[in-house]
């Protein structure tokens, strides 16, 4: 049904806009809009190696090698890269900055710290906090997923190590997943905390690994260690953890090899219609979430899955 909400007219656009040469870019953006957020403070950046950009805060590092336009996007947020505001905001801003830098062509997602990608949303955010608190967190893990899956970029997601929930739905709006072969473990466990992934998030779990598989997946809220990660196609390619960014580069140098604008034109062609869902259903996904995760017994919950994280030590 998803695929089928292109319109006729759409395609028709995009086939005008492949055929159109030098006017290309300006149909193409005409077409598929990419969001940016003006408010957003721009990065101060430095050189070193290629560019560097840095937030003020330091939670995202992101180095950009100008030569092949790769840019490399490291989570750095101690010690597990649990995604508070700071870091979606930074992640948001980021992505925005690079998706406007004409010479960037491909995004490396990753974190700093080895065997942790990242666990998830902060779930301290989620747990004794006001409908208004709760609301707006939400509307930051959207906006960071709008501009991660919405963008032009290749979007390759390196992920060396752990990689629950949130963690798993950054690498499920990359365009592939190289992932850190052992004992690490991937998926979308949100109902073992009492939560239910939203729509937009269930959609690019069966997009990747089709509908019985994702619906098993979210029901039971399964944790995949790497190998059978890769065997169900939630992730593309294993490798070392030592190796796992060598190898996304390796990748994204094949990825490359395509023209640009025909390959984003074909990702948008696939991914327009969830991007317009979520945004036309926003404010009712917020509201969804607010209420559900200040329910009295989501609250429980909560708390009794922050204890078990406690007493793991
Ligand atoms: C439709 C409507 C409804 C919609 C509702 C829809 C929601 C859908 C979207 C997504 C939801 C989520 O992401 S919910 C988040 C789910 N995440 C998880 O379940 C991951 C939980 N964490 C882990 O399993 C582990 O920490 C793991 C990542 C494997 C790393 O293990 P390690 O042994 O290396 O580290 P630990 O010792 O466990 O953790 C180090 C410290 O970090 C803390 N910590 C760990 N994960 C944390 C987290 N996510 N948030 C905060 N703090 C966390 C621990 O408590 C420790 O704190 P100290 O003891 O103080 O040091």
């Amino acid at each position: 049904v998803r695929n089928s909400l292109i319109s006729g007219n759409e395609t028709i656009k995009m086939a005008l806009t492949i055929a159109v040469g030098g006017r290309v870019w300006r149909k193409f953006f005409k077409t598929f809009p990419f969001r940016s957020n003006s408010a957003l403070k721009r990065f101060p950046t430095c050189r070193a190696n290629g560019r560097l950009y840095s937030t003020s805060s330091d939670v995202v590092l992101v180095r950009k090698d100008e030569e092949s336009g790769i840019a490399t996007v490291r989570m750095n947020n101690p010690p597990v890269n649990s995604l508070n505001p700071t870091l979606m905001v930074a992640l948001r801003s980021c992505f925005e900055e690079l998706e406007k830098d004409k010479t960037c062509r491909a995004l490396i997602l990753t974190s700093q710290k080895p065997k942790v990608f990242s666990a998830g949303l902060d779930i301290l955010q989620l747990y004794q906090k006001s409908p208004d608190h709760v609301a707006q967190f939400w509307e930051k893990v959207q906006d960071m997923w709008l501009a991660l899956y919405g963008s032009r970029l290749i979007t390759m997601a390196a992920i060396n190590g752990h990689c629950p929930a949130a963690g798993c739905l950054l690498g499920l709006a990359c365009d592939y997943r190289i992932m850190a072969e052992g004992n690490f473990r991937i998926g979308l466990n949100e109902t073992q905390l009492d939560l239910v992934a939203p729509f937009w998030l269930r959609q690019t779990m069966i997009d990747v690994i089709g509908y019985r598989q994702a619906e098993m997946a979210l029901m039971i809220g399964a944790l995949y260690p790497s190998d059978k990660a890769l065997q169900l196609g939630l992730v593309d390619k294993l490798a070392p953890i030592e190796d796992v960014q060598t190898v996304a580069e390796e990748e994204v140098k094949n990825w490359l090899k395509i023209p640009d604008q025909a390959r984003a034109i074909t990702k948008m062609a696939s991914r327009k219609p969830l991007l317009d869902e979520l945004r036309r259903r926003k404010q009712e996904d917020i509201q969804t979430f607010r209420d559900e995760t200040t329910r009295e017994s989501v609250q429980k919950s909560i708390q009794q899955y922050l204890e078990k994280l406690k007493a793991k030590k």
